[in-house]
């Protein structure tokens, strides 16, 4: 495994977590929090920020990091991955130690992976994670993902929310004949979600229309690439987030909708959120960033690297996403990093149906939000902290624990030049997989150093991580989107009026 990790450029410390000086000092940088901004010293003590302010005195056994003329931001938090997950015949090449390396090189310092159930049942699908993840190298949490429904899932939603710290719950509206739910189970489950203050989350593409679509292309002898995004087009996102909203709203439920790449979606979701629903939105950096052109590249395993789900979308899009999120439609920003290599990808040569859906990101994210927003001048320093981080960390319940540089807040951070720039390239990442879908991008802004739980884990282009020293960042239920819904709840049965028995019976 070490010869692995080496080929990838991951060197191994000590076999302790204990890198660097568990002491350290950042020195004279800009302090960013998603409400706030100052110039200030931030001293960590055994993984916690212990004081952020000016002209910190601290003696010499002090590690010392000099920032200035730098961003000190909180580690981003990246709300969407699928490390080590078993899929469409195969298994994510990146597990939880390369994913989280990868991650750890570009400026996240926390992520939250969507547990599968084992045959349907939660706990096996916990414990089955909780094994994978023993090699984390940084802090990690988890959705669970609900792909039956019966008394037993619901039983085990509770034990999730109330003994394994899981407050969300993923329902599949695609992947017909896998993963996909129908709208009964959805209900079911949105209810069950709110009894326990967990928050209902939708990967909302039309299951039912989407087989269609690729029974149509494959009918029309279109078996590329191309053939998966013109299988699933957006009105079909469209029609699964409007449906998606309105059953939440019947249930009145708070809901977030996963990876929203295209306009469709984002219509729904900004009309939604106007009436006052509580809807979150997450869109992807492959959909802010990219359009659909690779997906008709005349190579496949070019072509094939850009699959997921639902499509990268044609150009206009991704243009449509920034403003959304630049305007408070859209709230935060994931990467549904979930790679396969070209050998995997391979297995759909000649059926899109069997490409494995997914993209890399989660190294790439923080660098390529930064260029696409705050270099274009689309939002400020702040608004990056809050899209990449703080925002997670709220609508996840463990604020100011994870995305705040504040006075007991855990020490993950980054050190952001923004004067600096950044390139990607297959050759050069840390991921496993051997092709990168922003292969040649290059930008302004560079993460220069990342420390995760007090330990400066990335420095001058060096990654010093060790396997086994992440935590588990358990979630509790009833974060602030349940504010005020029972209030909603007790307002929509006085507005009912209807006596209990309107009717005389005639008998
Ligand atoms: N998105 C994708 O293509 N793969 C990961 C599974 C999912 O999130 O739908
Ligand atoms: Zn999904
Ligand atoms: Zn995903």
């Amino acid at each position: 495994q070490s010869d692995q990790f080496c080929d990838a450029g991951v060197g191994y410390s000590e076999s302790t977590c204990g890198i660097s000086s568990s002491k350290l000092l950042i020195k004279g940088g800009t302090v960013v929090n998603a409400h706030h901004q100052q110039i200030a010293d931030v001293y960590v003590e055994d993984g916690i920020i212990v004081a952020v302010q000016p002209n910190i005195k601290v003696p010499d056994d002090v590690t010392l990091l000099d920032a200035t003329g730098k961003y000190v931001m909180p580690g981003g938090i990246d709300p969407h991955t699928h490390l080590a997950m078993e899929f469409m015949g195969t298994e994510t090449i990146d597990d939880y130690f390369s994913g989280q390396a990868a991650a750890l090189a570009g400026g996240t310092t926390m992520h939250i992976d969507f547990v599968i159930p084992v045959n349907g049942s939660l706990v096996a699908g916990f414990e089955a994670y909780e094994k994978k993840a023993k090699k984390s190298c940084m802090d990690y949490g988890f959705h669970m993902a609900i792909t039956k429904w019966d008394e037993s899932v619901s039983r085990e939603m509770e034990i999730m929310v109330k003994e394994k710290g899981i407050n969300s719950f993923k329902f599949f509206m695609a992947y017909k004949g896998s993963l996909m739910i129908n709208d009964e189970l959805l209900l079911q489950g949105f209810e069950r979600c709110k009894s326990l203050g967990a928050l209902a989350m939708v990967h909302a593409e039309n299951g039912d229309a989407v087989f269609e679509g690729q029974k149509r292309m494959i009918e029309l002898g279109i078996t590329g690439p191309e053939g998966h995004a013109l299988s699933r087009p957006a009105v079909l996102e469209g029609e699964a987030t409007a449906r998606a909203i309105r059953l939440a709203k019947f249930v009145n439920t708070p809901l977030y909708v996963v990876h929203v790449m295209s306009i469709d979606a984002m219509e729904e979701i900004a009309k939604a959120r106007k009436s006052g629903q509580k809807v979150i939105g997450e869109p992807v950096v492959s959909g802010l960033v990219l359009n659909d052109s690779g997906l008709w590249d005349p190579e496949f395993i070019t072509a094939a690297k850009y699959v997921m789900s639902p499509p990268i979308r044609e150009a206009g899009h991704d243009k449509a996403l920034q403003a959304a999120l630049s305007t408070g439609v859209l709230q935060l920003v994931g990467t549904d990093h979930c790679v396969f290599n070209s050998t995997q990808k391979a297995f759909g040569i000649d059926d899109f149906r069997k490409i494995p859906n997914g993209v890399n990101g989660i190294e790439e994210r923080m660098h390529l939000v930064w260029d696409t927003m705050v270099e274009s001048g689309q939002i400020s320093v702040t608004d990056y902290v809050r899209i990449t981080s703080t925002e997670c960390a709220r609508i996840f319940n463990i604020y100011p624990r994870k995305g705040a540089i504040l006075a007991g807040s855990d020490a993950d951070i980054i050190i952001f030049n923004p004067n600096s720039s950044f390139e990607i390239s297959a050759s050069s990442h840390h991921s496993r997989t051997d092709t990168n879908i922003y292969e040649g991008r290059k930008g302004k802004g560079k993460v220069e150093v990342t420390i995760v739980g007090g330990r400066v884990v990335w420095k001058d282009d060096e990654l010093k991580v060790v396997p086994g020293c992440g935590k588990y960042i358990e979630m509790p239920p009833l974060s602030y989107l349940f504010n005020g819904i029972d209030k909603a709840d007790a307002k929509y049965r006085s507005s009912l009026k209807a006596p209990v028995k309107r009717f005389k019976s005639t008998s």
